[in-house]
């Protein structure tokens, strides 16, 4: 990592912060990770080099870590900022739509992955030899740069790793979701992406793997503390997904009037729909079935899932629960910050 890097690393962690939190050293994911993924992956040899308290990335977002610190961010951007898992695209696809007058026919024109593009995923150099679907899909840090204002961004990099004018310049929703869903949802998805080569792991597996920082974008507590410790930023809104679940029309209206995007009562009832779990799985521009068609993604299981808070009591056992809770208990003994991970949620 460059000393300059290093430096802005510290300098955006200092700022903002209200109570002490881990800092961050930089380990990218060796180049064995981005070896040919097959069922038989060895997912702890891949990860070797992360380390406890490391922020784990892939050699590809390593090399353009400079990159992302220095993208050029405009004061009408919105950013849509969030721990993998945590309700990014349900929030995304909130964001565009408030921000495009609630226009769904428009917003079934283009996949959202387009319309609201992921700053980290795509590199012009691998998008050669990409499919050709596959640069349509996913634009790159040039194109997002091109893109016309007002821009919507999403970004699964903790904020030491995005420009340290992100929040003076631009609004920024962070959506945080609780750890136990986001085990079971992230662990789905790695068996549901080629790319993440975990297909063969089990559920207890990956848990392990997930509280020992050694999933990509780990570690997930600094992630969100960093984010919990500048919530009073005026343009931060800090949101969580359990409370979308409880209450769709009250966060809508939080993140509409944080950006400044009241909303009439025709578009506030079309949002609710157009935003709803069966509709938003249905819905084509949305929901990476497309990754299917193009084959980045297993044909068994879905990015919309099951959309649930509380799915985590179908798949842990007591031990895992005791492990987890405890993990939990640990990370946020010196914080305020506190999850709804009971809740039973029913549509
Ligand atoms: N409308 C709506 N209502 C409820 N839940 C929803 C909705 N849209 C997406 N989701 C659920 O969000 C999970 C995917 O999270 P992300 O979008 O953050 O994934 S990613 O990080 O961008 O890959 C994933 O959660 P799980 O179902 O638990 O896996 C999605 O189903």
């Amino acid at each position: 990592m460059s000393q300059e890097v290093k430096k802005m690393q510290e300098e955006n962690l200092d700022k903002g912060k209200e109570k002490p939190i881990p800092k961050f050293e930089f380990h990218s994911i060796p180049e064995t990770r981005t070896a040919p993924f097959t069922e038989n992956f060895n997912f702890a040899e891949g990860l070797a080099l992360s380390e406890p308290g490391g922020f784990v990335l892939t050699p590809e977002f390593g090399r353009h870590v400079d990159e992302f610190i220095n993208f050029k961010i405009r004061k009408d951007d919105a950013w849509v900022v969030t721990f993998p898992k945590c309700g990014t695209t349900w929030t995304q696809e909130m964001v565009w739509m408030l921000i495009n007058n609630c226009d769904a026919e428009l917003a079934k024109q283009k996949p959202l992955t387009v319309r609201a593009p992921f700053l980290e995923v795509t590199r012009v150099e691998n998008m050669e030899s990409a499919p050709p679907e596959m640069t349509t899909f996913m634009p790159s840090v040039e194109v997002i740069d091109k893109m016309h204002s007002p821009r919507v961004i999403k970004s699964h990099l903790p904020f030491f790793l995005l420009p340290s004018n992100l929040l003076d310049t631009c609004k920024v929703v962070y959506v945080a979701r609780n750890p136990k869903d986001v085990i079971v949802s992230f662990y789905h998805h790695h068996k549901l992406m080629k790319m993440q080569g975990f297909s063969g792991g089990s559920l207890e597996n990956f848990a392990d793997f997930f509280m020992k920082d050694q999933v990509i974008f780990c570690p997930y507590f600094p992630h969100i503390l960093d984010a919990w410790a500048k919530r009073t930023h005026p343009n931060l809104l800090f949101i969580f997904y359990e409370d979308m679940k409880k209450n769709l029309r009250g966060e809508v209206e939080k993140v509409a009037s944080f950006l400044g995007k009241p909303l009439t009562e025709e578009n506030m009832t079309k949002l609710l729909e157009h935003l709803k779990f069966e509709n938003i799985s249905k819905n084509e521009s949305v929901n990476f079935e497309i990754g299917k068609k193009i084959g980045f993604m297993n044909q068994d299981g879905a990015f919309m899932r099951k959309g649930k808070t509380g799915d985590w009591k179908n798949h842990f056992s007591p031990e895992l629960n005791r492990r987890i809770d405890a993990w939990v208990e640990s990370n946020l003994a010196e914080t305020d910050l506190r999850f709804e991970m009971e809740l039973e949620q029913q549509d």
